[in-house]
């Protein structure tokens, strides 16, 4: 497959049946361009990764990058830290995603341990590990499947570890949730998507993309049996959480 990348056009014309959302060939070859324009702050958050890993992670640890796409947070620490500094494996269920990541790091970082499987992160056998990102992942896998994920992660990570966990998030209150939604689509249309684009990948998204409210993620956080997690980040109805493990 090639590694250009080209422009989010996908929902740019009327279609008949809008499918659901998936990360497919299609959605590969513009993945860079839709979630720079998608996501509020996903550069910044990118960027801030680093910075915690200098902070958090032990010289030489195991990053985990759950649902990693082209692998842009491993890129993203390639890019700041020394090539001993981490090993890090990304995950990605599709086989699209999975194959451009690695052709990616291969040509990008060459010096750098870093590897990709293509599986599901809700049965992979993990291996212990200083930091465990997931980066807008969760918000995929059916609600009932998440808390069992978190628990198993929390179990992954090495005494002292910290999970990052970004989502898109939903306000429980109806007021300021349709507020957001509207500064979020004000947002969408900034960044040169039309109404059509932004309706029709709403409705692609429906039941697909299932968001948390911020107080939810915490919740769940807290019963994976982490004793303290702190909003970092938010922008909208974007938002960025840090969970630690007892040293
Ligand atoms: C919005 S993207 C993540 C973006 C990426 N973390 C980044 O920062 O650029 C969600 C990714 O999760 C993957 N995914 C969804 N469900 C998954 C699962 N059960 N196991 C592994 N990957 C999954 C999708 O294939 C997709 O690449
Ligand atoms: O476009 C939207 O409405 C989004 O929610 C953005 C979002 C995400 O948050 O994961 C949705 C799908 C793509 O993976 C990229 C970004």
């Amino acid at each position: 497959m090639s590694n250009a990348s080209y422009r989010d056009a996908i929902f740019s014309t009327p279609l008949d049946r809008v499918a659901r959302f998936s990360f497919d060939e299609q959605v590969v070859a513009c993945f860079p361009d839709m979630i720079r324009r998608s996501v509020p702050g996903y550069g910044q958050i990118l960027g801030m990764l680093s910075l915690i890993a200098q902070r958090h992670l032990r010289h030489g640890a195991h990053v985990y990058d759950l649902g990693c796409s082209l692998g842009a947070s491993g890129l993203a620490l390639a890019g700041a830290l020394e090539p001993d500094a981490f090993r890090y494996t990304g995950v990605d269920l599709s086989p699209a995603m999975a194959e451009r990541a690695r052709q990616t790091f291969s040509d990008e970082c060459p010096d750098y341990a870093m590897r990709v499987e293509e599986a599901d992160i809700r049965v992979l056998d993990y291996s212990p590990s200083g930091m465990i990102i997931l980066n807008f992942t969760l918000q995929f896998l059916p609600p009932a499947d998440r808390d069992a994920l978190l628990k198993r992660l929390y179990d992954a990570l090495e005494p002292g570890g910290v999970l990052i966990l970004s989502e898109k998030t939903i306000d429980a209150d109806e007021q300021d949730n349709a507020w957001r939604v509207e500064r979020y689509h004000d947002f969408k249309r900034a960044n040169g998507y039309s109404d059509l684009e932004i309706s029709q990948k709403r409705t692609a998204l429906e039941n697909v993309l299932i968001p948390d409210t911020l107080d939810a993620l915490h919740e769940r956080l807290q019963q994976a049996g982490f004793p303290r997690s702190v909003t970092w980040f938010q922008y909208l109805n974007f938002a960025s959480v840090i969970a630690f493990k007892e040293a």
